[in-house]
């Protein structure tokens, strides 16, 4: 029995581990996927090895508890997860602060905000699908905000389940340095272990949740194709790190160490990602992924994080990198906003210094100084009251005002910095709601603007002419559910009008103006001239902006008339020309103008301004974008035809097609405006056996012969028909 050993988290914990700074011994991780990849099935058994819960719900599970990690009612209805929980764990005396984070691309903002706080993160794939869409997505905010990863590949008891072809995805579709850390044993409903190739041994998930980690020799028959594998291990490693490079070509051993420290090493500095594999359901290979989660992923201060430091006068901003050191004054960032059954609460990481109840923090944002009363760790909807955290931790707040995004400092207004801000995408759709009754009024703006407290992507405007308040998100499940959630949570009736695309609306040439306008007959008297140019303005791909630029040289317009040329112009962006929706990517210069000594007021520049920029607007070759959605749609092969023309009709372009088994994949890129109905239509060429998803790429141009027909449309709701 000597080479079997059954081992639990708790017995695997070295007294070394305890002399360790705290910080060192903590992960903030999160967990990314495509959509029903199986995050919160891996992250429910982590819970449970982790010793945070004593037992397994399954998603849509038949003991109707539904999973741990998604605890709103309407996600267990569902069976996804819509908003990210936040719980903590031990792991081989570590604490692992795990954040679950939603697959659906309708609650991308959620894996923004989780990103953006966490230092490592685990990418999971599905071993029958391999890349997907949103793995694609997942990956590219991964990377946005530098997470370093660990990958692992889910499904593998599943018909069809191939780790070296999702393997081979994830090398063809991210452009990543890859190679397994493991080999599984059997196949499909087979599947029962692994061989980690860096300690050249087997391991198997006994007892009845896998509990039981037994390790053992490798199996003879596994023994040539791990030798190969590991041989694959070390070139991929050797391709980037030198010194295993040396070991490999001189053909000296390399030991478990060397591997384990080049693999934490390249992982870290985005250059190398260990694959993993198992099968969260049958809860195999979980645990040894966490121990790769303990060992190659950052603890907070071995990850850069920059932040500003604002100057007394409030006038510059100077980078600055934040040091997990206790001693430093505190500063955090809410990332997450959340009312439930304990009242008002806010997740914050704790970037520097340390915190204390009773002590007052300042929001850089309200300027307000506040106490914190409470302090608790999260774990799902349960909470643990706490007196205190340290810097590289993260914790939730009771009662404080602010919204998610902000940065809390320590004390005073004497140390003013920020955190850098979260990337927050364009919402692309809209639609008109209204409560059905009156009554509901006061309950009905209160849940509006908790909503948007909570939650970056979702916007509320109101339609000046028609009065009516338009909700805009990123999908129409989005706004579906804030719909039901006003239901729920507010007990309001509320009706949804139309789903619609939200346009923009652009220029692609620069135009000069040399405006005057004059009303000189009766009453009192208007005369503002206003002579400057309108360009477009470069951006990001996906980015928004309007810019408004003052070059007046002298004073042919006095500073306060300047100020309504601002003003008139923000106000003309805020409502196309050509469709009403909003004009972004202007830059507006004003160059010069006249006055007229009694016929000059603010007012009448205003005004001048929003003629001449609806003038300027139609001669600066004006077009409209539209929202552009990546679409993957899986059919049975024999439907791949129909798929095709579909999508051709659809005025898509097609970016990628294979074959997976006995289905075809259609990647392209399609108009959002073009998608209405479009399950329908799938569902009745496949039989019910096709499946799609989408999400927003970036906003393109309208082609011209569409144009009209979304004007028409525009002109037809302004006279209300
Ligand atoms: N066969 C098999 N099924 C799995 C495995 N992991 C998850 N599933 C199933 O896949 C479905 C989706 O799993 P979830 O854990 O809800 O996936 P998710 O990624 O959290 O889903 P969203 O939050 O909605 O994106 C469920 O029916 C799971 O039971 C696995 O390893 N093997």
């Amino acid at each position: 029995m000597n080479n079997i050993f059954r081992f639990k988290s708790f017995m695997r914990t070295p007294m070394f581990w305890f002399s360790q700074p705290i910080h060192k011994l903590i992960r903030n991780i999160g967990v990314s996927a495509h959509i029903d990849s199986g995050k919160t099935t891996f992250s429910e058994r982590v819970l449970y090895y982790g010793g945070r819960i004593h037992e397994i719900h399954e998603v849509k599970g038949a003991d109707s508890a539904g999973a741990t990690m998604d605890f709103m009612e309407l996600e267990k209805e569902k069976g996804i997860t819509i908003q990210s929980a936040a719980t903590h764990l031990k792991w081989r005396g570590h604490q692992v602060n795990l954040i679950d984070t939603p697959g659906h691309v309708d609650f991308t903002i959620e894996v923004e905000r989780a990103l953006r706080v966490l230092d490592g993160g685990v990418l999971l794939i599905c071993g029958v699908a391999g890349v997907q869409p949103q793995t694609l997505t997942v990956h590219k905010q991964m990377s946005r905000y530098k997470v370093p990863r660990i990958i692992f590949i889910n499904k593998l008891d599943r018909m069809g389940a191939n780790p070296w072809s999702a393997i081979q995805s994830i090398r063809k579709r991210l452009s990543l340095t890859v190679a397994a850390v493991q080999i599984p044993i059997g196949q499909d409903q087979t599947f029962n272990g692994l061989v980690d190739l860096i300690k050249m041994k087997a391991y198997f998930f006994e007892g009845l949740k896998g509990e039981d980690v037994k390790e053992t020799e490798v199996p003879e028959r596994y023994m040539e194709e791990a030798k190969e594998k590991r041989q694959e291990l070390i070139e991929t490693l050797g391709s980037i790190d030198p010194e295993i490079e040396d070991l490999y070509l001189n053909e000296q051993p390399i030991s478990e160490e060397k591997l384990k420290a080049s693999i934490r090493k390249n992982c870290q500095d985005h250059k190398f990602y260990p694959v993993f594999m198992g099968s969260a359901y049958k809860n195999k290979g979980v645990q040894l992924a966490l121990d790769g989660v303990v060992d190659y992923l950052p603890a907070p201060e071995e990850k850069q994080n920059f932040g500003f430091q604002i100057s007394l006068d409030q006038k510059e901003e100077k980078k600055i990198e934040f040091k997990t050191d206790p001693k430093l004054p505190f500063v955090g960032y809410a990332f997450k906003l959340e009312e439930n059954k304990f009242g008002q609460l806010t997740y914050v990481r704790v970037y520097q210094g340390k915190l204390k109840k009773g002590d007052y923090v300042y929001n850089m944002k309200t300027k307000k100084r506040v106490k914190v009363a409470r302090m608790a760790k999260m774990h799902a909807n349960q909470m643990e009251e706490i007196n205190d955290v340290e810097a590289g931790d993260i914790f939730a707040v009771f009662g404080v005002d602010c919204s998610s995004g902000d940065t809390l400092v320590y004390g005073d207004m004497n140390y003013q910095v920020l955190c850098s801000s979260m990337f927050v995408p364009q919402p692309v759709m809209s639609l008109s709601i209204k409560p059905s009754k009156k009554e509901y009024s006061a309950r009905f703006q209160k849940a509006l603007s908790k909503f948007q407290r909570e939650d970056p992507t979702f916007n509320v405007d109101m339609d000046k002419e028609s009065e009516e308040i338009i909700i805009s998100g990123m999908g129409e499940l989005h706004l579906q559910i804030y719909a039901e959630r006003m239901r729920r949570e507010f007990e309001i009736d509320v009706q949804l009008g139309q789903p619609t695309v939200n346009y923009r609306e652009t220029i692609t040439q620069k135009q000069q103006f040399d405006y005057l306008h004059k009303k000189q007959t009766g009453g009192a008297g208007q005369y503002a001239k206003v002579i400057g140019y309108m360009e477009p303005l470069q951006l990001e791909e996906g980015q928004f902006s309007n810019q408004f630029e003052n070059h007046v040289i002298g004073t042919s317009i006095p500073n306060e008339y300047i100020t309504a040329v601002e003003k008139g112009f923000y106000e003309s962006v805020d409502k196309g020309p050509l469709t009403g929706y909003p004009v972004v990517n202007v830059r507006f210069v004003l160059e010069g103008g006249e006055t007229h000594v009694v016929d000059s007021s603010s007012n009448a520049f205003m005004t001048a301004t929003k003629y001449a920029f609806a003038q300027t607007f139609r001669q600066a070759g004006p077009e409209i974008l539209e929202p552009v959605m990546a679409v993957e749609i899986m059919v049975p092969a024999p439907s791949y035809q129909q798929a095709m023309v579909g999508i051709a009709k659809r005025r898509g372009s097609v970016t990628n097609t294979e074959s997976r088994g006995d289905m075809f994949v259609l990647n392209a890129d399609v108009p959002l405006s073009q998608m209405f109905g479009y399950a329908t239509e799938l569902r009745g060429f496949t039989s019910g056996q096709g499946e799609f998803s989408l999400e927003y790429k970036r906003h393109d141009p309208v082609p011209p012969n569409e144009i009209e027909t979304i004007v028409a449309k525009f002109k037809k709701h302004k006279r209300g028909q």
